[in-house]
């Protein structure tokens, strides 16, 4: 098995704490005690709350010392950055001097929170301290409870931990990203723009790298056996025993012959483990003499181009698109390793926010076909109700869903979910699989032949649906939905499924509707809204943690569904207009520019 350790032998981004202090001698006296208090609480919340990608507690660092002034502030600063501190939190009780305490990089995520208590000035700092940050360009999230605590109360109060938790997944996710690469196995697909690799996107607004390595060498590693032997077998033998084979929708006299088949079956399980030894290296190719290919690419997220020059002639990668996605395979539950399908890279890093936001496999899907609720009664004679009363989107795509998409993971609410990988039981992974069957795929569209997943999601689930696009003249926007996934009669299912290509996983999914909105006031508005042939779907209402996360990262967001009350930016946002909140938006990203630029 691949040394999983290995893929973050970097370790991961700490969270640094920074209390504020009044230096004159009877504030700092009366001060610093609970200061410091406030900052270790900040720290015990965060370190309960969060998790890094592999399931361990997110580490916090609080600076040792309360700060007063320019020294402390530097020293704290060359701290946090040989710490590896990779988002910021100021904490402050009572007044101080912005200017000599404030931190000033540029590209860290910084929130400060001034206590609400009137016996101390910790919110004038705080207003003082996010003016100097918003006239030097350096935007930062204002935290400031909403009821007054008692200056002795060194507690969190319940909507102040829900912004520090909110701005750290966000700040995280912002981190995660950052020196990373992305990987490019082949090139566009089918003409597909999103799979057109903008180098400076990734470099200027995610701080990530690119990697680019062609579809032949999958071959080459192949064809001679660069992957690790042993886990084949093991691969192997786990795929002959879970993955359910079913029938093959091509007429007889195109079908390929069982045993080819098998052999196909070798291939693709080949595939997969070549995939992800190139995106994080494995160190057994080293033990086989394979230094080079023991390498990898450090990468987060990969694509592989797929369609037509490998899938006219080889098994399809939707075996190791949909397997990698998933946050299981042969080694039990892990985190899923990103991949997108026709390397579709925006699709890829629309999957990447949602998947460090919840440490969750996503779903990836073409936005196929929106169904009226009249179309539907016109040709199955059933009435869509509930959720799904103004009508559906059908997302179906050949491959790279994942198979926790299947909604056979129960949320701590009972309702279907797609967990992190350390919450899945192994009961849950079995159901996931039971409820996947592999189709041979077609062969007027993949002439290589291999088998897709073919599964529907379990209705119920809250659910996100996100993409983000390049516009000339803009750069990325993303765009989102909420809603839910929606369960037809099987039968109906069945007959508007059968329209389409059936042997594809199929996800139905509602976005909830918001009367009055230009968009959301209509499900057939979501879909030619879309900007895209293709979605991710995260579980659960994530709106608001991608509005934070793109205003971090300075792109804008253009369709939402999400309450104006949820929405989490830096102060900065409302210098920029508070009536158009999203208008406010756009100009704030053009101002600021990209995070790295
Ligand atoms: C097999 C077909 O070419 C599909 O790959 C096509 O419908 C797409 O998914 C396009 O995004
Ligand atoms: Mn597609």
């Amino acid at each position: 098995m691949a040394d999983q350790t290995h893929r973050y032998a970097a370790g991961f981004p700490k969270i640094g704490i920074r209390p504020i202090i009044d230096r004159r001698k009877l504030v700092k006296a009366a001060l610093n005690e609970n200061t410091m208090q406030l900052a270790l609480h900040t720290a015990q919340l965060l370190t309960e709350h969060l998790r890094y990608p592999d399931g361990s507690p997110v580490a916090c660092i609080v600076n040792e010392t309360c700060i007063s002034g320019f020294r402390e502030a530097a020293e704290c600063a060359d701290r946090f950055a040989k710490e590896g501190v990779g988002v910021i939190i100021t904490v402050a009780l009572g007044w101080c001097y912005p200017l000599e305490t404030m931190e000033t990089n540029p590209v860290l995520p910084h929130a400060i929170w001034g206590f609400n208590g009137t016996e101390r000035p910790g919110a004038v700092y705080m207003g003082a301290l996010h003016a100097a940050h918003n006239q030097k360009g350096l935007p930062a999230f204002k935290i400031y409870g909403r009821d007054v605590q008692d200056i002795d109360d060194t507690s969190i109060p319940e909507d102040v931990q829900a912004k520090l938790l909110a701005f750290g997944r966000a700040g995280l996710a912002v981190a995660l990203l950052r020196g990373k690469s992305y990987l490019s196995i082949g090139s566009v697909s089918m003409g597909i723009a999103g799979c057109i690799v903008d180098d400076r996107f990734f470099q200027k607004y995610l701080g990530m790298k690119n990697a680019y390595v062609d579809m032949t060498e999958v071959s080459r590693r192949i064809d001679n056996g660069i992957y690790d032997a042993a886990e084949f077998e093991q691969a192997l033998a786990w795929v002959r025993e879970k993955c359910v084979v079913g029938p093959d929708p091509n007429p007889i006299d195109m079908r390929i012959p069982d045993d080819q088949k098998s052999q196909d079956w070798e291939t693709v399980v080949k595939m997969t483990l070549i995939v992800r030894d190139l995106m994080i290296g494995n160190p057994k190719l080293a033990a086989m003499g394979y230094e080079e290919e023991a390498y990898g690419n450090n990468a987060i997220a990969a694509g592989f181009q797929g369609q037509r020059e490998w899938t006219d002639h080889r098994p399809s990668a939707d075996f190791l698109e949909a397997v990698l996605n998933s946050s299981f395979d042969w080694n039990g539950s892990r985190e899923p390793y990103i991949v997108a399908t026709e390397n579709d890279n925006l699709n890829a890093v629309t999957m990447l926010l949602g998947h460090y936001l919840t440490n969750t496999a996503q779903i990836f899907a073409d936005v196929r076909t929106y169904w009226s609720p009249e179309s539907v009664q016109r040709v199955t004679g059933y009435r869509l109700e509930g959720h799904a009363a103004a009508g559906i989107l059908h997302l179906i795509n050949s491959g790279p869903a994942a198979l926790d998409g299947t909604g056979e993971q129960a949320g701590q609410d009972g309702l279907p979910a797609m967990k992190p990988h350390w919450e899945i039981t192994e009961e849950e992974i079995d159901r996931c699989l039971a409820a996947t069957s592999w189709r041979p795929t077609y062969m007027d569209q993949f002439a290589g032949g291999g088998h897709s997943t073919d599964f529907v999601t379990k209705g119920g689930m809250p659910a996100t649906m996100v993409r983000l696009n390049l516009v000339e003249g803009i750069g990325p926007v993303l765009q989102l939905a909420e809603g839910y996934t929606i369960e037809l009669p099987d039968k109906v299912h069945d007959k508007l499924d059968a329209r389409t290509t059936p042997a594809w996983p199929t996800t139905w999914f509602a976005p909830s509707l918001v009367p009055g909105d230009p968009v959301f006031d209509d499900v057939y508005s979501v879909m030619e809204h879309w900007g895209s042939n293709h979605c991710a779907v995260s579980c659960g209402h994530i709106g608001a943690d991608l509005i934070t996360l793109a205003s971090m990262l300075r792109i804008p967001v253009h369709m939402h569904n999400v309450s104006a009350r949820r929405i989490f930016r830096p102060s900065a946002w409302s210098a920029f207009g508070t009536k158009d909140l999203e208008g406010a938006d756009f100009r704030a990203c053009a101002a600021y520019g990209p995070l790295y630029s």
